[in-house]
């Protein structure tokens, strides 16, 4: 579903790569966490992947597509395909619960009969059946970040990108949007998660895939957040 073959990423003269001959692959269906100090390049590999930011070398295929050879007009349907949730939730906080996942449907020229059977059918899935009216300062945060995901997933895409989606959250809470993440991968949904919940990553027992200075230094199926080495 993603592969990283020799990628390397040089943001400016002179500095470090951000990431230095990253070869990995992530099959349909996987739960990868990727782990690292802060620098280490997680939120460089997720642009790349959502054609946010061009390789400098190397070669990044998504959903079998070469990402670094895709047109710009081609590019909106790979960004249908991926899913992506922030730490910050990034909801339009004058829109309702309701509105904010429905305008993820608009913006894609669903037909408005497919939105008002959809929405609802994603905000039960994600735990927020009957707070479609709300709007984003009235719910907690992990409701808040339910949203996100709802908004991110309503569309089904194959891949779901998430940087950091506990860093804001208390660890009960944090406990709550990994279960909803688990069951959305579940379906089938590619997950690649960036992280510095420790105990998030040591709880799920999924892959983890270590950066370091742009390096992958560790990959490991039912991992944990330290090397367990
Ligand atoms: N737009 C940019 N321009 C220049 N340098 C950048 C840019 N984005 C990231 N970098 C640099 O690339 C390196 C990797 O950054 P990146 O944001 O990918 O790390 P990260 O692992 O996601 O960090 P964090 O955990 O703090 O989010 C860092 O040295 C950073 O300073």
């Amino acid at each position: 579903m993603i592969t990283f073959e020799h990628v390397s990423k040089h943001y400016g003269e002179g500095q470090r790569p951000a990431l230095a001959e990253v070869t990995l692959e992530i099959a349909k269906g996987e739960f990868v966490f990727l782990v690292g100090p802060s620098g280490s390049g997680k939120s460089t590999f997720l642009r790349l992947v959502l054609k946010e930011e061009k390789p400098s070398s190397g070669t990044v295929q998504v959903a079998g597509r070469d990402v670094g050879r895709l047109r710009s007009w081609r590019v909106p349907a790979l960004r249908r395909q991926i899913g992506v949730v922030f730490q910050d939730f990034r909801l339009l906080g004058d829109k309702t619960v309701y509105e904010n996942v429905a305008f993820a449907l608009q913006v894609l020229g669903k037909p408005r009969h497919v939105i008002a059977h959809t929405v609802p059918e994603v905000l039960q899935l994600v735990g927020l059946e009957g707070k479609g009216k709300r709007r984003p300062h009235e719910l907690s945060g992990g409701e808040q970040q339910r949203v996100a995901i709802a908004r991110a997933f309503v569309n089904r895409p194959a891949i779901l990108l998430a940087d950091e989606p506990t860093g804001n959250l208390d660890p009960t809470t944090s406990i709550g949007i990994m279960k909803l993440l688990d069951r959305i991968n579940r379906t089938g949904t590619t997950i690649v998660m960036a992280t510095h919940d420790a105990d998030i990553v040591d709880q799920m027992r999924k892959r983890v895939v270590e950066l370091l200075d742009g390096r992958v230094v560790r990959d490991e199926d039912r991992g944990v957040y330290g090397s367990s080495r």
